[in-house]
C-alpha cells in the first residue's frame, strides 16, 4: 500500500509518494502565487493552490510510479492562512484590489494587528491558550478585520476555513475541521471540545457564536482521522481512485514535527524545529505547560492526546533572504550562483563552509550581530512590532563581507531558538534534542551553526522531506496501515544524523547570544521612547 502526503508551504505546493515503512517513491513540486501590497498585506489563490496541488501529486504519482488503486490514505497540510469562500465554494476577494481570485489571507499578513491589539485588551480567558496574547497571525484577529473592513465579504462567506480544512473539504466534501487547525489559530479549546462563545462575543465577533459557529466549524477530528473517501471530481483532478481515504490535516509546521519528533521513541523530549520561510518550535507535553509569549499550551494539536507549545519567528528562511539582499554583493553573487544552477543562499552556505577556519563558522561573522526580526518576534516576547537590528557592519564590498552577513543572521536565528528554548525550560518544559526539518535546514553548515548556537544537539530525519512524511503519515493512519500517530511516526519515521554542539566555540556564542539579548532589548527600549518621546525628559 502507498500513501499521499500533500503540503503547502508559502512558496509551493509539494506532494511525495510513500510506503508504509516511510520511503519516499516520488515526489514533485509546483511554486503558488502571492500577492504582497502595503499595510501588511499579503494574499493568495485558493484555485492556484488546487491547481498546484493536482499538479504535483500527479508529478509524485509520475515518479513514483505506483498504482492509483494502491494508494491507501491521502493526508494534507498547509499554511496556517484563512481562506474565505462563499456558497459552493466560489473565491470571495479578502482585500482591496476586489480581485475574487485572492480569496486567502496569507498567515504572514499583519493587517489585522490593531484588531488583535483589541482582543488581548479584553483579558479573554481563551488568551492563556494562546501564550496569554493573540498573535495578528491567528484567525480571530483576522476575521474581526475582515468584518469591520469588508462586511460585505464577511456576510456573504458561507465558510472560513485554515487553508489544511479547506483542502480536505476540497478533496473529501467533509466540512470537519482539524483539532490542529482550529486550536492553534481560531481559539478552539480541544481539552474541552468546544468553542468559548464569549470570547466571540465580547470581541466583536458574534455572529459566529450566535449562528453556532456554523461558519467555521461545528464538527472538530483529530488530525489523522479519517474524513472521508476522495470525490469524484477531486479524483479525477489528481488522477487518483475515489473513495481513497482522506485524512484530517495539519497546519505545515505541526508536520514537519510530526515527521521528526517520533524518530527517537517518546516524543516529549524532542523539539521539532522547523525551518522553512517562518520558523516554528514544537514541543510536545503530556500535562499543559503554560510558557508566556510562547504559544499554546494546545490540547490534541499535533500528536492527539498530548499537550504542545509553539514558538517560532515569523521570518526566518525569508529573514536569511532579506538580510544577504541588502548587501551591494548581492546581485553579481546571485547570478553567480544561477549561473552555477545554486541559490545565492546555497552558495553563501558553501562559500561559508569551505572558509570556516579552526575557530568555527561563527567566526566568519567578524564582529556582525543580527536579530533577525524583520517580521516581529513571536516567540518569547510576541511582539508583532519588533523590527531587525543589524550591528557592526563596515564599507566592505567583496564576497567575504557577504558570507559574514549571512553567518550572522543564521546565528541570529539560532539565538532566537536559544531564547525560546531557555524560557520553555524555566516553566518546566525542556527537551534534550531539536529535530529540524523544512528547506532553509538542509545544508550541514546551517544544522551544525544551529547546534553550535543553541546549544541543543540538531538531529536531522532519513527522510529527504520530514515535512511531506508528516502529511503522509496522516494518510496512512486515515487509511487504517498503523493504528494511530506514535505507531505511524515510529514505523516510518527515522533519525540520520546528529550535530552536537561543538565545545570550542562555546564561549563565543554564549557572548554573541549576550550580545543579541542586549541588542534586541535596546531596540524594544528605542520604539517605546520612540512611541513616548516626552517619558524621558
Ligand atoms: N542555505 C540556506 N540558508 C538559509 N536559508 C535558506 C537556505 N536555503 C533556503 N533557505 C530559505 O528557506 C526557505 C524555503 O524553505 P521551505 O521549507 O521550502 O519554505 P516554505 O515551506 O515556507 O515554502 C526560504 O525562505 C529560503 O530563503
Ligand atoms: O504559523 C505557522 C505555523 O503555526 C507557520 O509559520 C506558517 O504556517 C508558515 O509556514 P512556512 O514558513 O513553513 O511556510
Amino acid at each position: 500500500m502507498h500513501f499521499i502526503g500533500i503540503d503547502v508551504g508559502t512558496g509551493s505546493a509539494r506532494a511525495g509518494v510513500f510506503d508504509t515503512g516511510g520511503r519516499m517513491l516520488g515526489s514533485a513540486k509546483h511554486d503558488i502565487a502571492l500577492w504582497r501590497e502595503a499595510g501588511s498585506i499579503v494574499e493568495q489563490s485558493s484555485a492556484d493552490i488546487w491547481s498546484a496541488v493536482c499538479a504535483a501529486v500527479r508529478g509524485a504519482m509520475t515518479e513514483a510510479r505506483v498504482d492509483p488503486a494502491s494508494v491507501g490514505g491521502i493526508g494534507v497540510d498547509a499554511t496556517c492562512s484563512l481562506v474565505v469562500v462563499g456558497e459552493g465554494g466560489v473565491p470571495l476577494p479578502v482585500g482591496p484590489s476586489e480581485d475574487p481570485a485572492r480569496d486567502i489571507i496569507v498567515w504572514m499578513d499583519h493587517r489585522a494587528v490593531e484588531q488583535a491589539e483589541r482582543i488581548n485588551a479584553t483579558g479573554a480567558s481563551v488568551l492563556s491558550y494562546v501564550g496569554g496574547v493573540i498573535s495578528p497571525e491567528m484567525e480571530t484577529p483576522k476575521l474581526l478585520w475582515l468584518r469591520e473592513n469588508r462586511p460585505e465579504v464577511f456576510n456573504a462567506a458561507w465558510g472560513f476555513f485554515d487553508l489544511a480544512d479547506w483542502l480536505t473539504w476540497r478533496l473529501s466534501g467533509s466540512l470537519a475541521r482539524s483539532s490542529c487547525t482550529v486550536t492553534c489559530k481560531w481559539t478552539y479549546l480541544a481539552h474541552e471540545r468546544r468553542w468559548d462563545p464569549d470570547y466571540f462575543r465580547a470581541i466583536g465577533l458574534r455572529v459566529l457564536a450566535d449562528e453556532g459557529f456554523t461558519r467555521i466549524g461545528t464538527e472538530v477530528m483529530d488530525p489523522g482521522a479519517r474524513l472521508g473517501g476522495l470525490t469524484s471530481d477531486a479524483a479525477s483532478a489528481l488522477g487518483l481512485t475515489p473513495g481513497t481515504p482522506v485524512a484530517a490535516g495539519l497546519i505545515d509546521a505541526h508536520a514537519g514535527g510530526i515527521g521528526t519528533v517520533g524518530a527517537l521513541g517518546d516524543p516529549t523530549g524532542s523539539m521539532g524545529y522547523v525551518f522553512g520561510t517562518s520558523s516554528c518550535t514544537m514541543t510536545t507535553t503530556r500535562e499543559p505547560v503554560f510558557v508566556p509569549g510562547v504559544w499554546g499550551p494546545y490540547f490534541s494539536a499535533m500528536v492527539p492526546g498530548m499537550w504542545l507549545s509553539e514558538g517560532g519567528q515569523s521570518a526566518a528562511g525569508a529573514a536569511i533572504d532579506r538580510l544577504v539582499h541588502l548587501h551591494p554583493a548581492a546581485p553579481a553573487l546571485t547570478a553567480q550562483a544561477e549561473a552555477e544552477g545554486r541559490s545565492l543562499l546555497g552558495l553563501l552556505s558553501d562559500e561559508a563552509a569551505r572558509s570556516a577556519g579552526p575557530d568555527g563558522v561563527a567566526a566568519l561573522a567578524h564582529g556582525i550581530h543580527v536579530v533577525p526580526e524583520f517580521l516581529g518576534n513571536r516567540a518569547p516576547f510576541a511582539d508583532p512590532h519588533a523590527r531587525a537590528v543589524i550591528a557592526g557592519l563596515g564599507m566592505e564590498t567583496d564576497a567575504a563581507s557577504l558570507v559574514a552577513l549571512y553567518v550572522s543572521g543564521l546565528c541570529g536565528i539560532g539565538y532566537g531558538l536559544r531564547q525560546i528554548l531557555k524560557a520553555q525550560a524555566s516553566r518546566g518544559a525542556a527537551v534534550e534534542r531539536v529535530m529540524l526539518s523544512g528547506g532553509a535546514g538542509q545544508s550541514d553548515l546551517v544544522r551544525q551553526l544551529l547546534a553550535d548556537a543553541s546549544g541543543k544537539p540538531v538531529v536531522t530525519a532519513t527522510a529527504p522531506e520530514p515535512v511531506l512524511l508528516g502529511a503522509a503519515i496522516l494518510g496512512a493512519v486515515a487509511g487504517g496501515a498503523h493504528a494511530d500517530i506514535p505507531a505511524a511516526m515510529a514505523a516510518m519515521s527515522a533519525p540520520a544524523r546528529t550535530f552536537t554542539p561543538d565545545a570550542a566555540t562555546a564561549p563565543l556564542h554564549t557572548a554573541r547570544f549576550a550580545a543579541f539579548e542586549r541588542l534586541q532589548a535596546t531596540a524594544r527600549e528605542i520604539r517605546s521612547v520612540e512611541l513616548n518621546p516626552n517619558s524621558t525628559t
